[in-house]
């Protein structure tokens, strides 16, 4: 029987037509007229034809004879549009063999169709083997696990999730039907392709399908594991590329930063690049100073105390150190945190421990210390014999932990550490591991110091209480002095961050070591004197932490041998330093602080004590200070005093000392020209023999000075109805005198008070007020019991009013201030105005005492207040603590009730006193 015949189209490398898939391909316009053709001459609608592959040139197929095709059926001919090629649908259907094979490189033009004999070839062997099946449906059944995971949309996965349960499924029949479907699905190699379209044989087809998935699926598992690879290599890259441009940009801000360009270099690119001219190269000296730097660093690590934690923690530091690469943002960290930890003065790197104690051996340091507060200060007798017997405790306390049996052992043998060496892994070469065992294994430095164990000086803190400039910080310097230890002050206002105190973690940007620290490494020994300044100005709890706390862990004795710096994060050791406390005023300290205080209150100086430390200390140090002579230039007692009195009025010297230091320099100005005249040739002869004035007059210092501050103020106060002084003490614990004004204004009977009063000294005034209404007719002031003197004979209203508004006042000291204003404002009489009162006052009229008397009667003598009222139990407090002049100056009249008070305050006789009555009330 002849072999049936089709058209052959030729299907051109790299496509290929599977029986069961579909193919669509662009086709030429000769080839769609010969397509029609067959259309015309085929009696069925959809004509079939042989699609065959032909392999490219460069195929190695190329050179073989082509016998392999599918029979297919022309399914579509299509035109999209004018211009473009035809478009021809084909589905295959089974498998042909060419009878005449024919050579690629005389295959038919893709252009013509022509006639061939083939032979319908698909389904040889019959059915294939169970193995090669359950082969097959493993391989397949792996491959379209592997696409369906690789598959980005959802619908593709389903799609070969369902696939795959058709594979499962099927009969062993149906196997090689299959893998046709598959195979022509899946993308694969050409060659392997063409391979398969020649398997006739069913198990051989299936052989060569299996073979093709796995190949296929491992390509893409390896392909899978190529591309995360290279991702992750690639974003390792980029963040490594991203971070060293970064490190770079950051380097050259910081280089322009220390290096600004320089005007006379035209090019700024090079501006810093520091070539020298001759041989060596700054450069060269930046890169021997960085060598020097870190030599000296790892010199201090070694002279740490072996075993002890800051050298544990100084070794392991130094060996990130090494490990980081040079010019990292993270090799700076770690070089300024090392650098501080070595700079802190450690017992056993703090060379000159044994000098304070040396000191305090020494027989004659009491004598010496008294001389030397002596020679700093005037007067402040009690303070400094309370500070002796300070000095003489800890003296004690510190010769008693020297004799210990605990502490003589520290000081001469000290136990050898363990000596293990560290286990962390050491890299770098194997001089650096040597080096860095070395730094472990250092032998004990012999050592003074005193080891952990000691108590340290458990003396009590000392806080001093006082208005400014009474000399708090200067003699906190004098004990520094006596001890020959060094002094520091740390000033405490406004700090409201714990971590101004101790210090920020190491994590922070741009942490550092606190203020303790600080001062530890500016002292350079662990037994300084540290002046905490200002302790009532410390802020309170708040979201940056309690820096009162802080403070606390400080002061406490039982605590601070190993108080924690955040940022060094190693205890150190404060037992050994002496802390010193100074506050204006007891008010605002919290009470745990105060608990581990003693005070000493220092209230301030009298004008006869300014003008002798003026005389002493303050004019000598101004005098040298402006580079003149005592020869040159004196100041007469009475313009001393006309200083203190006119120009300045404060508890302390200060402005005292910067008023004689206006005048010191206004003279040396007057100094320098009159050295000028005489060395000028061209000056006249009368200016030339002029003589040097240098003795400074009183009626010299207003042209010096300007119009005196306070000139007049005497003068101005003035006796009035409804005015008295009452006494105060501000918030800087400087003490003074204060109007009480009250007036009647028309109104309805009631009592209006400003002046920013709180609410204690409100109520003084309504106490007041109430008294004065009850006792109205004993005082003379109403015709009859019962009658409201607010209301007859005409009704008004009773301001009361304390000045200087802007500033807040309270407290109940005001009371007999304000009775005798409403007194006087009611009755008409008037207390003198050299008078001054302090005193609270109850219902029934007794004054209770008040605190604050000697800052009080101070800032009353500074204001010229000659008589003063007290309440009698403030008597002890005025023998005790005001200075004999004063005492001398003023008078002080103690009162137990308010009529004694308006007694001595309007004068025996002055009221219109019903005396029936008092006599009668007071039986009562
Ligand atoms: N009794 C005194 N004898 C000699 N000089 C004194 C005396 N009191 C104070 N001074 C001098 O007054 C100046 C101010 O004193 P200091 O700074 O100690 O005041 P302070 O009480 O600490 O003030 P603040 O509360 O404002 O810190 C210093 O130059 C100090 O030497």
């Amino acid at each position: 029987m002849p072999s049936p015949r089709l058209p052959v189209l030729s299907i051109a490398h790299p496509l290929i037509l599977l029986p069961t898939a579909r193919l669509t391909i662009p086709i030429s316009r000769t080839l769609a007229d010969a397509v029609l053709a067959l259309l015309d001459d085929s009696d069925a609608a959809q004509p079939v034809l042989a699609a065959v592959p032909i392999p490219a040139p460069e195929d190695p197929e190329f050179h073989h004879p082509v016998t392999s095709g599918t029979a297919a059926r022309v399914v579509r001919l299509v035109r999209p549009r004018a211009g473009q090629p035809y478009l021809l649908s084909l589905h295959g259907l089974t498998r042909i063999r060419l009878v005449d094979p024919v050579h690629p490189s005389t295959a038919p033009t893709p252009d013509a169709l022509p006639d061939h004999a083939i032979q319908y070839s698909n389904g040889e062997g019959g059915t294939p083997r169970p193995q090669t099946v359950e082969a097959f449906k493993d391989a397949a059944l792996r491959m379209l696990d592997r696409l369906a995971t690789d598959s980005v949309q959802p619908q593709r996965k389903d799609d070969w999730m369902k696939v795959a349960a058709m594979v499962e499924d099927i009969s062993d029949e149906r196997a090689a039907w299959m893998a046709d479907v598959l195979v022509a699905a899946v993308s694969g190699h050409y060659p392997d392709k063409l391979a398969f379209l020649a398997a006739t044989d069913v198990e051989d087809r299936l052989h060569r399908a299996t073979e093709l998935f796995i190949k296929q699926t491992s390509i893409s598992e390896v392909s899978k594991k190529i591309a995360s690879a290279v991702d992750e290599s690639l974003s390792r890259q980029q963040k490594e590329y991203f971070l060293r441009q970064q490190l770079a940009a950051i380097q050259r801000e910081l280089h322009s930063l220390h290096n600004p360009p320089s005007s006379n270099n035209p090019n700024p690119n090079n501006a810093n690049l520091g070539f020298g001219t001759g041989g060596g190269s700054e450069l060269d000296e930046d890169e021997q100073a960085d060598a020097d730097d870190l030599a000296d660093l790892r010199k201090r690590i070694e002279a740490m105390e072996a075993g002890s934690e800051e050298r544990k923690v100084g070794v392991r530091e130094w060996r990130r150190l090494k490990r980081i690469p040079q010019g990292s943002v993270e090799n700076g960290v770690i070089r300024t945190y090392l650098e501080w930890l070595t700079s802190v003065p450690w017992p056993s790197t703090s060379a000159t421990t044994g000098t304070g104690l040396d000191v305090l051996k020494d027989p004659s340091f009491l004598g010496k210390a008294r001389a030397q507060l002596d020679a700093d200060h005037y007067g402040l007798d009690q303070i400094k014999r309370r500070l002796i017997e300070y000095l003489a405790v800890v003296r004690l306390r510190a010769m008693a932990d020297a004799s210990s049996p605990a502490s003589a052992s520290a000081s001469t043998s000290l136990p050898t550490p363990p000596q293990t060496p560290t286990q962390g892994r050491i890299e770098g070469s194997d001089k650096s591991r040597k080096e860095d065992k070395a730094l472990v294994h250092a032998p004990p430095a012999p050592t003074l110091a005193p080891k952990k164990s000691s108590k340290g000086v458990k003396g009590p803190i000392l806080l001093f209480v006082g208005p400014p400039g009474t000399g708090k910080t200067s003699l906190g310097q004098s004990i520094a002095k006596a001890l020959n230890r060094p002094f520091q002050r740390i000033s405490l206002g406004g700090v409201r961050d714990e971590a101004e105190i101790r210090g920020h973690r190491r994590t922070y940007v741009a942490s550092g070591p606190g203020m303790i620290v600080q001062a530890l490494r500016k002292a350079g020994r662990n037994d300084p004197v540290i002046l905490l300044d200002e302790i009532d100005k410390v802020g309170h709890s708040n979201f940056h932490g309690d820096p009162g706390a802080a403070l606390l862990e400080v002061l406490d004795p039982e605590q601070n041998h190993s108080f924690n710096d955040h940022y060094i994060n190693v205890p150190i050791d404060l037992s050994q330093v002496l802390f010193i406390c100074t506050s204006n005023t007891l008010e605002t300290i919290s009470a745990p602080l105060l608990d581990r205080c003693e005070v000493v209150e220092l209230s301030g100086y009298t004008y006869d004590e300014k003008m002798h430390i003026a005389r002493r200390f303050l004019l000598p140090k101004q005098i040298q200070a402006n580079g003149l002579s005592d020869s040159q230039l004196q100041l007469t007692d009475g313009s001393l005093l006309h200083i203190a009195t006119l120009y300045t009025r404060e508890a302390g010297v200060r402005s005292l000392e910067r008023a004689i230091g206006a005048v010191v320099r206004f003279k040396a100005v007057e100094w320098a020209e009159h050295l000028d005249v005489l060395a000028s040739p061209d000056a006249p002869k009368e200016e030339k023999d002029k003589d040097w004035r240098g003795v400074v007059e009183e009626d010299e210092l207003e042209a010096i000075l300007g119009v005196p501050r306070w000139d007049g103020e005497e003068r101005e106060r003035e006796e009035r109805r409804g005015v008295v002084y009452g006494l105060v003490v501000t918030g800087m614990g400087e003490g003074g005198i204060m109007p009480v004004e009250s007036a009647a204004v028309p109104g309805a009977g009631r009592l209006k008070l400003t002046g920013s009063l709180g609410d204690v000294i409100k109520e003084s005034g309504e106490i007041a007020l109430s008294w004065v209404k009850t006792h109205a007719f004993e005082l003379g002031i109403t015709a009859g019991r019962g009658i409201d003197p607010l209301k007859v004979p005409d009704p008004v209203d009773i301001h009361l009013h304390l000045p200087a508004g802007a500033q807040k006042k309270d407290g109940p000291s005001a009371g007999i201030a304000m009775t005798c204003a409403f007194v006087s404002l009611l009755s008409g009489a008037c207390v003198p105005k050299d008078i001054a009162m302090t005193g609270e006052i109850t219902l029934r009229g007794r004054v209770t005492p008040v605190g604050g008397i000697r800052m009080k009667v101070l800032g009353a003598h500074r204001a010229q207040i000659r008589k003063v009222i007290l309440p009698w139990a403030n008597r002890k407090d005025v023998e005790h603590d005001v200075a004999p002049e004063v005492r001398r100056e003023m008078q002080f009249v103690f009162v137990r009730t308010v009529n004694e008070a308006l007694e001595a305050a309007f004068g025996k006789g002055t009221l219109g006193w019903r005396r029936e009555t008092v006599l009668l009330e007071s039986r009562l």
